[in-house]
């Protein structure tokens, strides 16, 4: 017989992935982690519960806060959809090099209580900071796991190192060893960044071994089909399908755009039929 935490990390990821096994998942930890600035183009969105309302409205399949904000909206996310609670974060407030470290700011027991599907923390691979972050994350998922509930990693690869060897953090060599590094410390989903090609990607998803690799949105495309193209390719590459902030709540009408983008991670559909479809063309 399975463990009764295996069933409840099982039931858990369903809440986030569809039959496909994939997923498209609303990101909302930015007024902590880039400041409120970031809701300045279309500033209603800034108040949780007017975004969370539209995007539930639009079907998506999870949404990703920080504890306190899940306080405040939390209770919109629909029953059916997954709720996933970040217990780590840093601010842009913090002197440059100190910003190389997530730092705890909630705890697995708040997680529970908020009713969170999945908790998420974040590693910055190659960071002088790594050690810190490795430890935090193994204690999170350590007890998360102990509880029932699945883990997703943002793996980042940053930090001086890493531009030293590498030239940039998105080349796919280095995204590739912190998605298998995330592997290697036990997440059951991972959270990184687009390398630049299909068949770039296509290597971090192997490198992942089977564990759901999703996008991390990035800055607002101006032409929306930009993005749906970008969310396309990490389809076709294997991905599980993204973690989007500013792309949805950037936009006035985020609606119709979310629709689009499940047309794309759901059925396959070309991103510019997507847009049609949805009269964003
Ligand atoms: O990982 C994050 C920030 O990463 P960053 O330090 O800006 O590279 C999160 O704040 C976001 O949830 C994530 O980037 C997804 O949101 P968008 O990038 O799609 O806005």
């Amino acid at each position: 017989m399975d463990a009764y935490q295996n069933v409840g990390i099982r039931r858990r990821m369903k809440r986030f992935f569809r039959r496909d096994g994939r997923a498209l998942i609303f990101a909302m930890d930015h007024g902590f982690e880039h400041g409120p600035t970031d809701f300045e183009e279309h500033w209603e969105h800034v108040n949780p519960r007017i975004i969370i309302k539209k995007v539930m409205r639009a079907g998506i399949d999870g949404v990703m806060m920080l504890p306190g904000l899940a306080r405040i909206a939390g209770n919109d996310v629909k029953p059916d959809r997954g709720l996933m609670i970040k217990l780590t974060s840093k601010t842009n407030l913090r002197p440059k090099d100190d910003q190389l470290l997530q730092s705890q700011l909630g705890y697995v027991e708040d997680a529970v209580k908020l009713g969170a599907d999945a908790i998420a923390a974040t590693v910055y691979w190659g960071s002088p900071q790594e050690d810190a972050m490795m430890r935090q994350f193994a204690e999170i998922a350590s007890y998360a796991h102990d509880l029932g509930f699945p883990v997703v990693q943002f793996a980042y690869p940053r930090g001086p190192y890493i531009n030293e060897k590498y030239g940039k953090k998105e080349d796919y060599r280095v995204v590739m060893y912190g998605a298998r590094a995330a592997v290697e410390s036990g997440a059951d989903m991972i959270k990184t960044y687009w390398t630049g090609s299909r068949e770039t990607f296509a290597k971090v998803v192997d490198a992942a071994a089977g564990v759901p690799v999703l996008l991390s949105g990035g800055a607002k495309t101006d032409n929306p089909v930009d993005f749906l193209k970008l969310v396309w390719d990490v389809i076709e590459a294997g991905g599980a399908g993204a973690v989007v902030g500013r792309n949805i709540f950037q936009r006035e009408d985020p609606e119709p755009f979310i629709k689009a983008l499940l047309r794309v991670v759901h059925r396959n559909e070309d991103p510019e039929e997507a847009a049609k479809a949805e009269g964003l063309l």
